[in-house]
This record gives C-alpha cells, structure tokens and sequence, in this order.
C-alpha cells in the first residue's frame, strides 16, 4: 500500500516590528496595510502609555484593512513582560477566528526588548501554527546622531545600576533584528546615513541588512517573506533579559496631560517644544480639541521635534478632549510639565 504524502501544516507568518519611541512602527505599519494587495493583515499593537494612541491613528487612515476588528490593541503594558497572560490568549483568539488573517503584524511599544516576544512563539500552542518570518527594527536616524543610544566606551565599566536604558533597549531591539530599518533618512545627508548604517550593521547580527527608508516605505515583498524563523535561531539574538532576573520598566515613566480646549494649536507646540527641551521628554502623542473645529488635532513629537495636524473628525459619539501621553526617563518633574502643558 502506497502511504499518503504527509506535509507539516503551513504555518502562519509572523512579523515582529520593534523599534525605540517614535522611530517610526506605526508609520511603517500604516504603510504595509496601504500597500497590502489583498492579502489580509491582522495587527497587534502594545504601547506603554495607558492611553492608547497607536489603534486610533492608524484607523483614523482609513486604509482597508485598519478596521476595527483587524487590529487588537494590549495597551498599559509592554508584551515582553505580559507574554503569558496576555499575548498567549491574544494569539490563540486570533488564530481560532473563522477567516484567520494570511500574515499578523505585531508592533512592540517602543520600549519593549523583543526577544522574549519571540521566545513565546517557541510555546507549544503557538509553535505549532505560527512562526517568525522576521524580526524589523526601526531606528529613528536623527535621533541616533546625538549618541544617547551609545554603549560605554569599552575602557569604562558602570555599575549595574548605572546602565544606560535607552542603550540598552536600542540595543537588544537590534541585536534581535533580521532587517534593520534606518527611517526619516529625509533628516540625514549622505555620509550621516553612511555612518550610521555602518554603525547599525556592527550592532546587528551578522548577515542583517541595513535599509535607508523615509515614512517607512519599502516594498512589502523585502519586509513579509523574510522566512527567518527567528523562534528557532534564539541564541543568537543576544538580551539583557538573558541574565536579568528581574526585568522591568521602571526606568521609564508615561502619564497624560490633558490641558482642555487648545484654541491656537501653532502656539500650543511652541509651549510643548519648549518643555519637552526643559525636561529632556522622550515622547509625546495625542490629540487637541481645538474650539470650533470638528476634527481633531493630532500632536506628534519625538525629543525635540514636534509636529501637529488635524488627522480625524471627531466621532459623533466623542467628547472632543485634548489628551496627550508623555513619556520619559524616570524622574520627569510631572507636576511642572502638567502646570506647563495644562495651565
Ligand atoms: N521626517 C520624518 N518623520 C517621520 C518618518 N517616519 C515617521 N515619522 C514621524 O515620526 C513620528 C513618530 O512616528 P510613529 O510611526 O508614530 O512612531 P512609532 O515608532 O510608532 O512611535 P511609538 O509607538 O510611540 O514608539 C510621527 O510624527 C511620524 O510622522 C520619516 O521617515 N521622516
């Protein structure tokens, strides 16, 4: 008797997207589902803040595909410390829909270290129907040429304590990537984008690729198909969290401002960039009621640079609020910044 040809079930493909605050996830995120040609993306966003912004912005877009239903949000957390009580059964519902989705995105928060993101993908119940096609960091290049993402120099030896953790996020995000994405290379000239990839490409895995991209546009077909299946290759995406037994995010801080109805925007940035250069603010994103406008007036801003513009209506069952996340080291003076912001 001839015995049938037995083929292992196809696995679902995965694309884990990390990247430092601001770098540009969402942006690149936004893209992808622009340029989806049919194939149905599902995405998973976490962000830090308790106030979840991410969701709203990329179905403001109103692109195919940023529905509701396609997207769940893990907000007030970070995925790599709520792998088990929250990811798990996120995934398992996600893959018990009737139309399960072709490829899931998940989007980290910028704050999150992704290798034991993808070490979950190695637990029985997902192993056996999904696999990580690819690991992408993002990298906000402008924000690389300051060095606060720097290692020590080799020569000095710092307290436990002592780290740097913005450094060491940045690099356990990229020590974890198989493509590295250095975005808004619109802000560098030529030998600066030089440079950095040159300095990206020695903090990477060995074979990683370094693209230059602007608002995240690359095709696709480099993105999606990267078939690294990275839950098998483990070992060689160093960690902090290798040999922290007790990782977690106090280093950081997010909370929200809410400063009431902003009647000249253009102003209010002025005031933000203002306190965000006083009190050395990672990250800032939201929206403004602005009086007499039915839209609202979304405020972005990554360190120093602050953008606004009306992205949405306000939605008819909406109260239009002003509310904006802030995030930063620990230790940000939040009374100060809520009298600055609010007053
Ligand atoms: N100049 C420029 N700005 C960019 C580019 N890509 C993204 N941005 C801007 O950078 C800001 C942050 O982009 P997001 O896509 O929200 O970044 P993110 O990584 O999702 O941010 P978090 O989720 O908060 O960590 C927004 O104002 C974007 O418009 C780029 O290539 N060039």
């Amino acid at each position: 008797m001839i015995e049938p040809v037995r083929h292992a079930p196809v696995r679902l493909p995965a694309t884990v997207i990390t990247g430092f605050l601001g770098a540009g996830k969402t942006t690149l995120i936004r893209h992808l589902m622009t340029h989806a040609q049919g194939r149905r993306l599902a995405l998973i966003i976490n962000e830090f803040g308790d106030v979840g912004v991410d969701r709203d912005i990329l179905r403001a877009c109103g692109v195919p595909g940023c529905e509701d239903d396609a997207i769940v949000e893990l907000a007030n957390g970070c995925l790599c410390c709520t792998v088990a009580d929250e990811f798990i059964p996120t995934m398992e519902a996600l893959l018990a829909r009737p139309e399960p989705p072709d490829h899931i995105l998940i989007e980290t928060s910028g704050l999150a270290l992704p290798k034991p993101l993808v070490r979950a993908f190695d637990w029985p119940a997902i192993r056996a129907r999904v696999t990580v096609d690819g690991v992408i960091a993002v990298v906000d290049g402008p924000g690389l040429t300051g060095g606060r993402f720097d290692p020590p120099p080799p020569d000095v030896v710092l307290p436990p304590d002592h780290d740097n953790p913005l450094e060491e996020v940045f690099s356990d995000q990229i020590a974890c990537a198989d493509l590295v994405l250095l975005n808004k290379a619109d802000l560098l000239d030529d030998a600066t984008r030089e440079a950095l990839s040159a300095r990206l490409l020695e903090r990477a895995r060995p074979g990683t690729r370094v693209l230059a991209t602007v608002q995240g546009v690359v095709d696709p077909a480099v993105l999606l198909g990267l078939g690294a299946g990275a839950e098998d290759d483990l070992d060689s995406r160093p960690s902090h969290h290798d040999t922290a037994t007790d990782h977690n995010h106090d280093d950081f801080v997010s909370f929200d401002v809410r400063p009431g109805p902003v009647a000249d925007p253009a102003a209010f940035l002025r005031r933000l960039r203002l306190v965000i250069e006083a009190h050395d603010i990672l990250r800032v994103k939201g929206g403004l009621a602005v009086p007499g406008k039915p839209m609202r007036h979304l405020v972005q801003a990554v360190g120093p640079r602050v953008s606004g513009y009306y992205d949405r209506p306000w939605g008819t069952d909406e109260e239009p609020a002003s509310c904006l996340v802030v995030i930063g080291l620990k230790g940000l003076d939040q009374a100060a910044i809520r009298a600055a912001l609010e007053g």
